[in-house]
């Protein structure tokens, strides 16, 4: 039987996993996540998942096992949102989506012996209209910090979302669709087979 190991540090990809009766170790990966010039939203994801699942890979000492990546980013008019690094640069985010629609793009990648695919996965998200002072108590609650786009759907951030269409799961932070049929397909085994 495959082992699989996700390189992933965030708490949600691991519950998400769970969720579905996956069993995996995690393994944190570092990987430099700037922004290539002109590279595009989805093309820039896909590539960090496939660079975070390689570098687990890499530091695994078990050539048999499988490593999946994911990556999740916030695209706006084209424009990467990643997590923000500061109060002003969370409300600006926040404030850009701000009744408007944006994209959700997380890509998830899979490598083993002899094995690299992956695949982007898009969510349109509706915003409802912001007001900044609304913004900065949000950043202050702490949840914005680690998140792309500066929300969390699953959190206090729901009560920005006014509709979604695709992957909730994908917005999250891991397609859980698309990575069950992803894993399915390299031998790895989810609740019901
Ligand atoms: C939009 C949105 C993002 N996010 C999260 C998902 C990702 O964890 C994070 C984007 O950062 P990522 O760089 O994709 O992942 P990460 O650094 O958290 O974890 P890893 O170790 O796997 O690289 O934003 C939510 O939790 N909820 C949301 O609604």
């Amino acid at each position: 039987m495959t082992t699989l190991i996700l390189a992933s540090a965030s708490p949600r990809r691991k519950e998400l996993l769970e969720q579905i009766g996956v069993h995996f170790s995690s393994l944190a990966v570092d990987i430099d996540e700037s922004v290539r010039s002109g590279e595009l939203p989805a093309v820039y994801v896909e590539r960090l998942a496939c660079e975070k699942a390689q570098a687990g890979f890499d530091r695994s000492d078990n050539s048999d096992a499988l490593v999946l990546g994911s990556d999740t980013s916030v695209v706006i008019d084209d424009r990467i949102l990643g997590k923000p690094s500061s109060e002003d640069e969370a409300v600006a985010m926040l404030m850009s989506l701000s009744g408007k629609e944006h994209q959700v793009m997380t890509a998830i990648a899979v490598v083993g012996s002899g094995i690299k695919a992956s695949q982007v996965v898009t969510t349109q998200v509706k915003f409802n209209v912001l007001d900044e002072k609304t913004c900065r108590q949000y950043w202050a609650t702490g949840e914005p910090a680690d998140k792309a786009g500066a929300y969390g759907i699953q959190g206090l951030g729901a009560v920005f979302v006014k509709s979604l269409s695709g992957s909730y799961t994908g917005v999250v932070g891991l397609p859980l669709t698309e990575t069950a049929a992803l894993l399915q397909k390299h031998g790895i085994t989810i609740w019901h087979r």
